[in-house]
């Protein structure tokens, strides 16, 4: 398959990339070559340590609901507005208790932070590098646990999904980002004659203040979005999500103690809407580093565009959102790889990954086979309490969530073009479950084949083997997102068709395998189109949004000459 992505690549590269040789536009893929490796994932079978330890560190959090104070420079706030975060899968359990920021709280942020910036901009590149190495060994190390258990619990992550998130994924993001900040560095301008005229380049951070407002379903980009600002030199105010405070907050303290100093990322839940006209509303808005919905990001934009006129710089907005993204499957596909990959994709962590397979495409030749596949192994998936190591997945965020979740699978029972094939059935008795679902449509444009629901829900659109060319644009074209697809085919020329047609669809793109699961250094994550603005988080170029990068010109010999040589001939 390489091979192929290399052609293809090859291909699709030689017009715009002519007398290059092919290496130069295919990655490397050994990590070792590439200097650095991805944090290793660890099993908790049964017996191993890291299972003892998780236990230990569920108990201990279950066993009280943490306080989780504002933290402004180096001073706590408690307001009257105090909010608490619950278990999803058993909601009646308090985790953690915080409180809202106010506006008035919010400017005083704004304020330390713009006071703090241009002290930390100062801060050697080599020493932030050493803070972030020591945050991701203590991340890797004496904090892992207490990160994975805080995640499961809040956001009802199982212990895999936890340690995909929360342990590997964001040490990788401050290792990395570190990295290619290093990396990144070693580039200078060219300089033709060092000892007449020296030319070199500086990465500042932006005078001013980024606002982090992160989404609820990853600890880890909480973390990478509040810390790749700072160690470009900015400061932040972070917004967490209501539903992932406790894991925001683990993240946060680790920070600190890793050697990140008072006041440059400044703890700030509060409520969306008041943080959002905080802090549009303020000259020193220096950028928004947002992922969470399509509307939230419009919203933001919008009242940027209203301020314009008002601030010391143009605010740099980075919105990664939402998807509908999609499992096509050719006729020539390995049924199981289908069956396996679309199941988890789709279901994995209730279908809350905004990579997560919502809409699949399969053509009626392979329909029954995959059908009675989806609906047996289906059937074997255990939904349940995270604390349970056997289940496969857990409740859905909140009561929000389930609300809009279960609207879509009302609307399939009462919709005549659609037909629930498995699941179905739903309860927040206790926790908020919803059992995997999968509804088969006749209409390819109904909106559960459209719209984002972000939840357990698989809508499926069985074409005649036919209309393969046809069924294929309606995939590029029927939904506004562009963030992941997958294509299932053993026909290798399929496959290079499918990465022309697809070419826009999906800013990550997967050949026989799943839609979710990128992993930093490896797959840099981001959509297109109302997907978001694609700056591939986890990939080299992600820090260079957040420098304003200074050049500089150093001249030695002393300027004498007004005019030209040829003036004087
Ligand atoms: N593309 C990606 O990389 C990616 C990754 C993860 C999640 N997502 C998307 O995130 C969404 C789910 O996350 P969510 O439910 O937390 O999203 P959301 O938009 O509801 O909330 C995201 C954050 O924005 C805050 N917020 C809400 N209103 C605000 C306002 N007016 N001003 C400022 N902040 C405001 C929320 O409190 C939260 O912290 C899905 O659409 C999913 O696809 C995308
Ligand atoms: N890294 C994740 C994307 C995060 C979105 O929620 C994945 O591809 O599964």
């Amino acid at each position: 398959m390489f091979a192929l992505l290399r052609n293809s690549t090859a291909k699709l590269a030689a017009a715009s990339v002519e007398c290059r040789s092919l290496s130069s536009v295919v990655p490397k893929v050994n990590a070792k070559d590439f200097g650095i490796e991805n944090e290793p994932i660890l099993g908790y079978a049964k017996g191993s340590q890291e299972r003892k330890s998780i236990e230990n560190e569920l108990a201990r959090l279950s066993s009280s609901c943490t306080e989780v104070p504002i933290v402004i420079g180096d001073k706590e706030f408690k307001t009257k507005d105090v909010r608490h975060q619950v278990m999803p899968h058993n909601h009646s359990h308090k985790l953690a208790k915080f409180y809202y920021a106010d506006r008035k709280l919010l400017q005083e942020a704004i304020t330390k932070s713009v006071e703090t910036q241009t002290k930390w901009d100062r801060t050697p590149i080599e020493e932030r590098l050493r803070i972030w190495e020591k945050a991701a060994d203590l991340m890797a190390g004496k904090y892992r646990q207490e990160l994975n258990a805080a995640t499961m619990l809040g956001q009802s992550k199982t212990v895999i999904q936890a340690e995909i998130d929360s342990a590997a994924e964001l040490i990788d993001f401050i290792r990395m980002n570190a990295y290619f900040l290093k990396e990144c560095t070693k580039y200078q301008p060219i300089s033709e004659n060092p000892k007449v005229t020296l030319n070199s380049m500086r990465y500042r951070g932006i005078d001013g203040f980024v606002a982090a407002v992160s989404p609820f379903n990853f600890t880890a980009i909480g973390g990478n979005l509040a810390y790749t600002p700072a160690l470009m030199g900015n400061s932040v105010l972070w917004k967490p999500s209501d539903t992932a405070i406790l894991s925001n907050w683990t993240i946060f303290k680790i920070m600190r103690e890793a050697g990140v100093p008072a006041g440059v990322v400044n703890f700030v839940p509060a409520d969306g809407p008041v943080f959002g006209d905080t802090i549009t509303a303020s000259p020193d808005l220096a950028g928004i580093n947002f992922t969470g919905s399509v509307p939230t990001f419009n919203r933001l934009w919008r009242q940027v565009g209203e301020n314009i006129n008002n601030y010391k710089n143009f605010p740099r907005l980075i919105g990664e959102c939402g998807g509908k993204n999609f499992h096509f499957i050719h006729p020539s596909a390995d049924v199981e790889s289908v069956v396996t990959g679309t199941l988890r994709s789709a279901f994995e962590f209730c279908g809350q990954k905004c990579s997560a397979c919502s809409r699949m495409y399969v053509p009626e030749s392979l329909w029954g086979k995959i059908k009675a596949g989806l609906i047996e192994k289906r059937n074997t998936l255990k939904i349940g309490d995270v604390t349970d190591f056997s289940s496969f997945t857990s409740a859905v965020i909140d009561d929000k969530a389930f609300a809009r979740i279960t609207s879509y699978i009302e609307h399939a029972k009462n919709s005549s073009n659609l037909e629930i094939i498995a699941g179905g059935t739903y309860s927040d008795k206790k926790g908020y479950f919803i059992d995997p679902t999968i509804i088969v449509s006749k209409d390819p444009l109904d909106k559960v084949m459209r719209q984002e629901i972000f939840g357990p829900v698989l809508s499926i659109y069985v074409y005649k083997d036919a209309d393969i060319k046809k069924t294929m644009d309606l995939v590029n074209n029927s939904t506004a997102f562009a963030l992941t697809g997958a294509v299932f085919a053993q026909d290798q020329k399929f496959l290079e068709e499918a990465l022309e047609t697809f070419k826009m669809a999906a800013g990550n793109f997967y050949l026989n395998d799943k839609s979710t699961g990128s992993v930093v250094g490896q797959q840099p994550f981001g959509g297109g189109r109302m997907s978001g603005t694609n700056d591939k988080a986890g990939g080299p170029h992600y820090i260079l949004r957040w420098t304003t990068p200074q050049s500089i010109k150093e001249t030695f010999v002393p300027l004498r000459d007004i005019d030209y040589p040829y003036m004087r001939e």
